[in-house]
């Protein structure tokens, strides 16, 4: 698995001529498709990525899209079926040790097309039980913000708001990075070619955007995450990888809808009679546009709350997920890694040595969820004993 194919040995025999040292075994690139990955030899503030394209014949710098992991003091990689490469970084802790290359994915297939360059794209493995981000919209006024704060009360430890960015200027009660980041127009214009938003919309004659760190911290915290956007972000999330629940809040009428609106007393005449006016094409294309997978009646609050909680599953008895252990332990600097299906094994030490007592990390891949551009979230981790029976046989990777 992942042994380097003839063409890389004829490289190496050579010797690479790309700055890397082949004489650190972290140096060993990973071979994917007819590509080689070489992951190693921080140059900035990040590990560096080089890729030995065959059928170009020659080391190519990839455009290198997400948050980078720091440099350490050495990983092991293991190639994934999914076009990724796990990296492993030694002598980090667990939670944020744990790597996700791109080099193959959808995302990266995408970006190579619109970038016009070799891509691969970071993603860091977080735990958590992986449940799909919530994805609210609705005509302004219907009462969104109202139903997510209803469920952000009642269930603290398990949702965590997406934090936007807008260009539009704060309400009386409204304070930065809690209800938004209040950013000026040139600076978000910036960050969005800087790629650093997952999407954005023109709304009401404001700037509205979603940043992939909003959603990052969400996941770190091993939260699902809400988000509150207008249709247009519905519909780029929609086509992205973030793979969420679609919901759409309708009013039931215009009538209430404007009364709630004025009744709020946050808007001038002026905003108000816009968001009116852009109301009835939300609602339209809310409807029909085949984005959302339910809409939600917004008439009665409570009997709406209740609704929603049955739609995220919440209406039985419901408890916290428990954080899975051992997160908080830290990966030693002698691990050595093997493979079994879809679960990666980690042993402290090097593998000639006995394995002690808990001594063994399992890394379960099975439930992971998204990607780039944002957290790989799902990740299943817990200590053992020993190998079982069922385990015996695995394949040592490095
Ligand atoms: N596309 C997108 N829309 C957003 C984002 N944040 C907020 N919105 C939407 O922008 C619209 C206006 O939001 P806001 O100014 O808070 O007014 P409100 O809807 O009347 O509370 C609403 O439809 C929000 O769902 C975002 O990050 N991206
Ligand atoms: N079902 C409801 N019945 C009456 N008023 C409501 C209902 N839901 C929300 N509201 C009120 O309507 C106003 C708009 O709600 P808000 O949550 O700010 O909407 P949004 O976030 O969709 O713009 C608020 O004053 C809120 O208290």
């Amino acid at each position: 698995m992942g042994e380097a194919p003839a063409f890389i040995e004829d490289d190496l025999q050579k010797g690479f001529s790309n700055g890397f040292d082949l004489k650190s075994k972290d140096a060993t690139p990973t071979v994917i498709g007819n590509k080689a990955y070489l992951i190693g030899g921080a140059d900035d503030e990040s590990i560096r990525v080089q890729v030995w394209d065959h059928s170009r014949g020659g080391w190519v710098n990839p455009t290198v899209l997400g948050t980078k992991p720091k440099p350490c003091k050495g990983h092991s990689a293991v190639p994934l079926n999914e076009g990724q490469i796990l990296v492993i970084q030694k002598g980090t802790s667990l939670d944020d040790g744990v790597w996700f290359l791109e080099v193959d994915t959808q995302y990266v297939r995408e970006q190579r097309k619109i970038l016009g360059t070799e891509v691969v794209a970071w993603s860091k493995g977080v735990k958590g039980n992986a449940e799909k981000p919530v994805v609210i919209s609705g005509p302004s006024g219907v009462g969104k913000g109202t139903l997510i704060s209803m469920l952000m009360k009642e269930f603290p430890s398990m949702f965590g708001f997406s934090v936007s960015h807008t260009t539009r200027a704060p309400r009386n009660m409204e304070k930065d990075s809690i209800h938004y980041h209040f950013t000026e127009r040139s600076v978000m214009e910036n960050d969005i070619k800087d790629g650093k938003f997952l999407e954005f919309a023109s709304v009401h004659g404001n700037l509205y955007g979603t940043s992939v760190e909003a959603v990052e911290v969400v996941a770190d915290a091993g939260k699902r995450c809400i988000l509150d956007i207008d249709v247009q972000g519905a519909r780029s999330v929609r086509a992205s990888s973030l793979e969420a629940i679609f919901i759409f809040v309708s009013p039931p009428s215009m009538e209430e809808l404007e009364k709630r609106l004025r009744a709020r007393g946050t808007e001038t005449e002026e905003q108000i009679l816009k968001r009116l006016r852009n109301a009835q094409a939300e609602m339209e294309q809310g409807k029909s546009s085949g984005i959302f997978d339910h809409i939600l009646y917004n008439d009665n609050l409570e009997e709406c709350y209740e609704n929603l909680k049955e739609l995220l599953g919440l209406d039985g008895n419901v408890t916290a997920t428990p954080k899975s252990s051992p997160y908080g332990v830290d990966l030693p600097l002698d691990l050595s890694i093997s493979k079994i299906d879809q679960k990666i094994i980690i042993k402290r030490g090097s593998p000639e040595l006995k394995t002690a007592t808990k001594n063994l990390i399992v890394l379960d891949l099975s439930t992971l969820k998204g990607g780039a551009p944002g957290r790989t979230r799902g990740l299943n981790v817990y200590a053992i004993d020993s190998l079982s029976d069922e385990l015996n046989g695995f394949n040592q990777l490095s």
